[in-house]
């Protein structure tokens, strides 16, 4: 993953992150329309498509949108260079005129409009998420590209916001899965993306210096098995915190330690003799991290080695004027034996009179999701954070989140995409997107209208109606309204553009939007479905393309 280029171009927006997204990440069929629109000359015909889902994923009622910037750093420094000219030309048949090669040398998105949400919105179904004016060959290759960088990170910022929901405000999420990850592509955008939906930090260190994302992390099984005896420690001199004196024995104060936890009347009973290599792999990471002491311990036995191992070391750092940080569960009963950690700790605060050591930290790790950690929540824990890997990176309960890019408008002309299924037929039009706001200062309805109406007025009631099912509506008299399209790119319009926020903003924005919705769309039990919404004239001009276009069937 190469660091972002700056553009020369426009000397302002730097290319996607990922050197792999260029014109070529497409699929062939856009490359054989946009020649075929080139052939009949329909190439440069105005088009509006929309790029939208049509069900939130997770059996959930809402999604986070990201992606965004990405995009927009796709669009700025798009460019058919000469070597992919060539590879296409040897793709596509011969009998392709090489005028069509000249067009895609000279094609770029200066002539395309883009309007979004913003990143990090909270967003809901057929509402567009992006809509994108431009030539038709040129949005017609920017399809594939769009989708691809949109789909996996709006379900996996969705799936760590969940995640959120779940462990709730005060745990630390960390992520810890890129060992599991979908390739290298797939392990950097989980840790951005799951940042940006609600955690805390990542064990990723490229995404940490690509994004800037708090980086965290704590020691593998592998460093415990690695000692086989508190002899291998041959560097046993720990200055205490201030550096004003030297404890020549670290390994010895640990072991004085573990005798006396041993000799008291409260622990004694708890355990017998401990695991030695452990002691000795917790002592000397103690060494080379005493203020950041944090200590894995299910290695052997939880309770009868890993614990007391553990607070015989922290209780050694805290004669040399150190805090340690915590243990790391990484199976087992977490519940359990988070509970019996907690308790081991404030004994020990009681005993020893050892301010806040009741509150040392507990992460617990281990094939966690949203399932397990609702579990863990409803049996009562005392887990501070958690490390979660597989399930959120792989979007295991999920794999995909299936927006689309839909033709809405040619030429000014309305399309329309009939289905079976109605829930797959498309809102024809160049929409506006708005979100109303009630009195309670929660979102009550999301509702698209054609271009050129009366956009909703603040005060004014307004009728919602369901864009497919004729008797689903509603007046609502909205007390603030949001246009959610904003200009992201402007073409040739001259219109203002959107900033990019920082990957740091978005996520913030993220927490207010989640914080700013009714908690009955978000819990994780058939969870209330947000209102989607079109205009009266939106709705009437739907049905009535439907009526245009579908054919009369006959029957014999
Ligand atoms: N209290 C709990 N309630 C519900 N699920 C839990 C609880 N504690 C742990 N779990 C989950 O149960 C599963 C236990 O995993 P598994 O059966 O592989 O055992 P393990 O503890 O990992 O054993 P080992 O690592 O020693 O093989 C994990 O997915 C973990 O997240
Ligand atoms: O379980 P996840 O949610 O994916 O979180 C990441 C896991 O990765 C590490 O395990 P490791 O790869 O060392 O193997 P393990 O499964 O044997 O613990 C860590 O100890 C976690 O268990
Ligand atoms: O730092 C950790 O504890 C960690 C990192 C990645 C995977 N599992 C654990
Ligand atoms: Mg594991």
């Amino acid at each position: 993953m190469a660091a972002a280029k700056v553009n020369e171009r426009n000397g302002c927006i730097d290319g996607p992150n990922n050197p792999m997204v260029t014109p070529l990440l497409t699929d062939l069929y856009q490359f054989t329309m946009a020649y075929a629109y080139w052939k009949t000359r329909k190439h440069e015909e105005r088009a509006v498509f929309d790029l939208y889902f049509r069900k939130n994923p997770f059996g959930g009622e809402y999604t986070v949108f990201a992606g965004l910037e990405e995009c927009i750093k796709l669009i700025a420094n798009f460019r058919i260079a000469e070597d992919e000219i060539a590879f296409i030309q040897a793709s596509l048949p011969p009998s392709c005129e090489d005028g069509f090669y000249n067009y895609l040398r000279g094609m770029d998105c200066s002539n395309v409009e883009i309007h979004s949400i913003s990143e990090g919105y909270v967003v809901f179904p057929n509402v567009p998420l992006m809509r994108v004016e431009g030539p038709i060959a040129v949005v017609q290759l920017l399809e594939t590209p769009l989708l691809n960088l949109i789909n996996y990170a709006s379900l996996v910022a969705t799936n760590a916001a969940r995640h959120r929901f779940v462990a709730g405000k005060s745990k630390l999420l960390l992520e810890f899965g890129l060992r599991r990850a979908q390739g290298p592509d797939g392990g950097i955008g989980a840790s951005k993306y799951s940042y940006m939906g609600g955690f805390d930090a990542t064990s990723n260190v490229a995404a940490g210096k690509l994004f800037g994302i708090p980086l965290r992390g704590t020691h593998s099984h592998a460093f415990v098995n690695s000692f086989m005896s508190p002899d291998e420690i041959t560097d046993k001199l720990l200055y205490n915190y201030d550096g004003s004196h030297a404890c020549e024995d670290f390994v010895s104060l640990a072991r004085t330690w573990l005798r006396k936890l041993k000799r008291s009347h409260v622990l004694g009973g708890i355990f017998g003799e401990t695991n030695q290599s452990e002691l000795a792999a917790f002592t000397s990471y103690a060494l080379a991290f005493p203020s950041n002491f944090l200590a894995l311990v299910d290695t052997y036995d939880v309770v009868r080695s890993g614990i007391p191992n553990f607070c015989a070391v922290a209780l050694a750092l805290k004669d040399l004027g150190y805090k340690a940080v915590g243990i790391r569960l990484d199976s087992g009963d977490l519940a359990y034996l988070s509970c019996e950690a907690r308790k081991f700790f404030q004994a020990i605060e009681k005993e020893f009179g050892v301010p806040d050591f009741g509150n040392t930290s507990i992460t617990a790790s281990n094939d966690l999701n949203e399932v397990t950690l609702d579990a863990l929540n409803k049996q009562g824990h005392e887990i501070d954070a958690f490390g979660i890997g597989t399930h959120l990176v792989t979007c295991y309960a999920q794999p995909a989140l299936g927006a689309v890019f839909k033709l809405v408008e040619i030429n000014s002309q309305p399309r329309i995409k009939l289905s079976e299924d109605v829930t797959k037929v498309s809102i024809p039009c160049k929409k506006r997107c708005y979100r109303l706001y009630g009195k309670e200062g929660y979102s009550l309805v999301d509702i698209m209208i054609g271009e050129n109406e009366t956009p909703p007025k603040v005060g004014e009631r307004i009728l919602c109606r369901h864009p497919f099912n004729e008797s689903k509506r509603a007046y609502v008299v909205p007390q603030h309204v949001e246009e959610l399209l904003k200009c992201f790119w402007p073409g040739r319009s001259g219109k203002a553009r959107e900033e990019l926020p920082p990957l740091k903003l978005i996520r913030e924005r993220c927490i207010k939007q989640l914080d700013q919705m009714r908690t009955d769309h978000l819990r994780r039990l058939n969870p209330t479905p947000y209102k989607v919404s079109v205009s009266a004239k939106l709705y009437d001009f739907i049905h009535f393309l439907w009526l245009n276009e579908a054919p009369i069937g006959e029957l014999q």
